[in-house]
């Protein structure tokens, strides 16, 4: 029990306390129904006036009444801030709270840990080395010193902008009553925020040693493991001993007392996981693996630290390839829904793709690079220039159903629709859309146009319906959703959910080299086959940046919105190849300029070769049936190229690629753009994209 309360400020939101700026009712419906907490602090040695205000931690410096005299004859607009009403909230005309122009704002969504200690050292020890006497029960408190340990994001540049660092901020008061109180509100207050639910505890570690430079472990002993002791999280680690274990493990093993997994390598590593855990749930509900009916979410979230050659998924979805960065997302437990992509021949399931699966020079450097591993990430450039040289171009034939663009309405905005060329970023607008829609609708509903396909393709293979499955196949997808949820689809929700005609069976094929034909279908969508002699053959799940590629090879593809960008760059003259590898490598460029490379957004592609197209049986040259496909170049002939798969090689020659909208939970916020730091004296928020700052749409150009 509480013995005093001295000098502690614990007021309802639309008390006195509040009402001299507010009237209760507008307090309460800005702020919600939270306590607020007010005290003195010191911190250096200096005098602050400490606010801990529903979600929000803010901290002020008190200034002397001389000090104060003084400014107010000098500079009469940083006048301080009368008794009692530092930070008295006043509500803006828009319903937003501000605080003192001088204060410092921090996020409960960007606070990692919160420790106490009799001095200013034990306070910042880990949660586990704590001596807990002096927090808990009714023993007399002593610990004066209370340490806050945040995360911050770095807004130095528009090219490091998006790099996370740890930070921590101590607090003393020579009352350890208060003290107490404020540690135990702040942990209750980081306990029952919305992400503080999603915090990890219980995490299931594994580190690839053999990925990148070889480093992983060491990475993860100097740049993560204190980072997650600092979080009082309980790790299981396991180091790798071969390729594919990770996914052999997560297939076999009880994986009940974990939170989350998460793997130290780079993206075979991650897709090593992926694949391991959408492939253990469709086990759990006992589908066919080779021609599953529908793709399950598996349940648990993906943490990725990076520790390989190009770390392409890490760099999507965070904006930098740093460790630090990876490990502070994962602290935060901040999760987003990111697409994958199943990889699938005629006859099975092949694998999930997270980052690229990419056909002639990318898919001829992975097969090369693999006999140059012991060069590091230096064989990536002696493959690239190998393969290069030695492309002729691949013969090739794609179907997809392109994505419909929209023109801009007052319903659409251009940030949603007309725009292949809006950039994902944190609390991107597409994407919130394509989650909350991927909520809401049934189980079944993610594929039940595939489903119709697949039967159209193969009817005699596939099996009876369910009459209910039958309904919500037949009916077009927007107004099944409509009856089904009684939601109301505004035109950008409908747009995400277009209903897509079937693919027809017996295509009418068009003279080999063609440049591309549509079928007319009803509606305003069209397959299109495309045929042609290629360099490469990019499907593009994210942006695939890198630290060499900054924008990547598909600048403008979303993380969760359930497409996929084809990028077809034809065979044209090497100059030209040049170009646009130039092009992904700048951050100036943009490769839909060039006139031989074409992008669709599509959510499914199907891929032959030309002379699997006029031989039929032909359809797999080398066929790889086991979920993930062992590394190594089966192809002989130089007409043919492999598929790079998130850096893996597969070799089968007739390839369906589909997206998954949102299949598995990662944790991450997206990049940011960068905005230029404010002015000096206009207060801002210590972490101005937080996630509950969820105030703009990041769906810029
Ligand atoms: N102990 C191990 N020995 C050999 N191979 C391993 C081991 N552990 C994992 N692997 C395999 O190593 C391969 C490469 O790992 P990873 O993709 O993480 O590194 P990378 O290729 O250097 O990085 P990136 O894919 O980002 O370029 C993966 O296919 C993985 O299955």
């Amino acid at each position: 029990m509480y013995k005093r309360q001295s000098d502690t400020k614990m007021t309802q939101t639309g008390s006195t306390e509040f009402n001299k700026t507010t009237t209760a009712a507008a307090a309460a419906a800005t702020c919600c129904s939270s306590d607020v907490l007010l005290n003195n602090f010191q911190l250096k040695k200096k005098s602050y006036r400490v606010l801990l205000h529903g979600q929000r931690l803010v901290w002020e410096r008190m200034q002397r009444q001389s000090k104060e005299k003084q400014s107010r004859q000098n500079e009469p607009q940083k006048r301080p801030l009368p008794e009692d009403s530092v930070y008295e909230q006043q509500l803006a005309g828009d319903g937003t709270c501000s605080y003192g122009p001088h204060s410092h704002i921090l996020h409960l969504d960007d606070i990692i840990s919160v420790c106490s200690g009799d001095t200013k050292h034990e306070s910042r020890q880990p949660p586990s080395n704590q001596n807990m006497h002096h927090g808990d029960g009714d023993m007399k408190p002593t610990a004066q010193f209370l340490t806050v340990n945040y995360a911050e994001r770095l807004s130095k540049s528009k090219s490091d902008c998006n790099r996370w660092q740890l930070r921590r901020i101590t607090f003393y008061n020579a009352d350890a009553y208060i003290v107490r109180q404020w540690h135990l509100q702040l942990q209750a207050r980081l306990k029952s925020s919305p992400v503080g639910g999603q915090r990890v505890q219980r995490l299931l570690v594994f580190i690839n040693p053999f990925g990148g430079r070889k480093a992983g472990t060491q990475t993860y002993e100097r740049l993560v493991r204190p980072l997650f002791q600092l979080a009082g999280i309980d790790v299981t680690c396991i180091t790798t001993q071969r390729a594919n274990q990770i996914r052999d493990i997560l297939l076999t093993h009880d994986l009940s007392c974990y939170d989350a997994v998460c793997c130290v390598g780079g993206d075979g590593t991650v897709a090593e996981v992926i694949n391991g855990l959408v492939f253990r749930r469709m086990r759990e509900l006992g589908l066919d693996e080779q021609r599953p009916a529908y793709i399950p979410r598996p349940s648990l979230p993906v943490a990725v630290i990076p520790a390989g050659s190009t770390d392409t998924i890490v760099y999507s979805m965070h904006g930098t390839a740093d460790v630090r960065t990876a490990a502070i997302h994962v602290l935060l437990g901040q999760r987003r829904g990111l697409d994958v992509c199943s990889v699938s021949n005629k006859r099975t399931l092949l694998r999930f793709c997270a980052s690229v699966l990419s056909y002639g020079y990318l898919g001829d450097v992975a097969a090369e690079s693999e006999q140059y591993r012991w060069m590091g990430t230096r064989r990536y450039e002696y493959s690239g220039i190998k393969a290069f040289i030695n492309n002729r171009g691949y013969d090739a034939e794609l179907q997809l159903l392109e994505e419909p663009t929209e023109p801009e309405t007052p319903q659409s905005p251009v940030s949603v629709h007309a725009d292949s060329a809006s950039v994902c970023y944190a609390n991107c607008q597409r994407c919130s859309i394509a989650s909350s829609l991927q909520e809401q609708r049934p189980a079944l509903f993610a594929t039940d146009i595939e489903r119709r396909e697949e039967r159209q393709l193969h009817p005699d293979q596939h099996e009876q319906l369910h009459p209910q499955q039958e309904s919500q196949i037949n009916l077009p997808v927007g107004v099944s959703v409509m009856s089904n949820c009684e939601l109301q689809l505004n035109t950008s929700e409908t747009a995400l959910l277009r209903p897509r005609p079937i693919r027809p069976v017996n295509l009418p094929l068009q003279p080999g080299g063609s440049y591309g034909s549509n079928l007319n279908l009803p509606g305003d969508l069209q397959w299109k086959i495309i045929r042609g002699n290629f360099f490469m053959i990019c499907g593009a799940n994210i942006t695939c940046a890198c630290a060499r590629s900054p924008n990547g090879i598909s600048r403008y593809s979303h993380l969760g919105d359930g497409c996929l960008d084809l990028i077809l760059v034809r065979k044209t003259s090497l100059l030209n190849n040049v170009r646009f590898l130039l092009n992904t490598a700048g951050r100036a460029g943009d490769i839909r300029n060039l006139p031989f490379v074409e992008v669709y957004r599509t959510r499914k592609f199907i891929f032959r070769t030309l002379t699997a197209v006029t031989t039929e049986e032909n359809l797999s040259i080398a066929g790889s049936r086991s979920p993930i496909a062992q590394s190594g170049n089966d192809t002989v002939s130089s007409e043919f190229s492999s598929w790079n798969c998130d850096g893996e090689v597969v070799t089968d020659l007739d390839i369906t690629m589909s997206s998954h909208c949102q299949l598995i939970d990662v944790f991450m916020r997206g990049p940011h753009s960068y905005s230029k730091p404010q002015k000096a004296g206009v207060s801002a928020p210590t972490t101005p994209a937080s996630s509950s700052d969820n105030v703009y749409c990041c769906c810029k150009d």
